[in-house]
């Protein structure tokens, strides 16, 4: 074998199970033919991806399937081996978090990212705090913020004190604040991935609320969930995939619960 051929791609294509959904306008978002690989293992297989304006988006599949690489990849922490990422049309690369978050893309991670020994009001504006013209921080300023931002853009019940450390708050109060973050930076694109594994029923029931009430303010969402119920209470549109490709798409309207989950353990 000779240096050109042992470069070649050689991956099996799989067939998907069903035709897919075509993006309805020009997508927030949209993974052309991505490949990730680690080392031989070829972790995401030509997978194509898309998030709408106005939609929630539930990415499903068994462990392993890849739905987190994929995630990682929107939040600019995992780049592609190859393929292609297109924001709003215009071609770009997520090689960091800072490109993810300049594409208009906020990630709620399992294990949320927020420094529990610090105040909620600095969680909020970390990475972007408001600063004086010397560079010094405007305290004030972002408290002001951070009451109006939890009073009314999210309504988290039970978070009275801006200034109370994160690490006295509840795991659905925690993925409030996460959430506050991302409305108040105007992201246009939210990835939450296993947002409710660590919630109660009432704090998955909020979670699943915000979700709505983004959309309804303009943030499309993507949704990793291993609970299909809970993907179906908020999702419009579902991708199941297996082995790093997407295997099953479908609008919620073109779908049932039981054809989902039949895809999701038919692996
Ligand atoms: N850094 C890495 N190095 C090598 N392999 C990896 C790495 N990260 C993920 N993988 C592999 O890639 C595959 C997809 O993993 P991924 O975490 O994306 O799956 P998932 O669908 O999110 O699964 P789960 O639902 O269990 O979280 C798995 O086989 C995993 O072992």
């Amino acid at each position: 074998m000779n240096a050109s051929t042992a470069k070649v791609e050689v991956i099996a294509p799989r067939e998907p199970r069903s035709p897919g959904v075509k993006p309805a306008g020009t997508p927030l978002l949209e993974m052309r033919n991505i490949v990730k690989r680690y080392g031989a293992f070829v972790a995401l297989n030509r997978m194509n991806f898309h998030i709408g304006e106005n939609e929630v988006v539930g990415l499903l599949g068994d462990n392993g399937a890849g739905k987190s690489t994929l995630v990682k990849m929107m939040s600019g922490i995992n780049p592609p081996t190859s393929g292609e990422i297109y924001a709003r049309g215009g071609k770009v690369a997520l090689n960091c978090r800072a490109d993810s978050e300049a594409a208009g893309i906020e990630t709620i991670y399992q294990d949320i990212a927020l420094v529990d020994s610090m105040p909620i009001t600095r969680n909020i504006f970390m990475g972007r705090e408001i600063t004086n013209r010397w560079g010094f921080m405007k305290h004030k300023a972002m408290e002001r913020t951070a009451i109006e931002i939890l009073g009314s853009a999210v309504q988290i019940s039970g978070i009275d004190d801006p200034e109370k450390e994160v690490g006295f708050l509840s795991g659905g109060q925690k993925q409030a604040v996460a959430i506050a973050r991302a409305v108040h930076f105007k992201r246009n694109i939210l990835l939450l991935d296993e947002p409710t594994s660590a919630l109660s029923v009432r704090e998955t029931e909020h979670l699943l609320g915000y979700v709505r009430d983004l959309k309804s303010e303009g943030t499309s969402s993507v949704l990793v969930t291993h609970n299909i119920y809970h993907a179906f209470q908020v999702c419009d549109r579902f991708v199941v995939m297996s082995h790093g490709a997407k295997v099953f798409e479908a609008r919620k309207e073109d779908t049932t619960i039981e054809e989902v989950t039949d895809h999701v353990i038919r692996t």
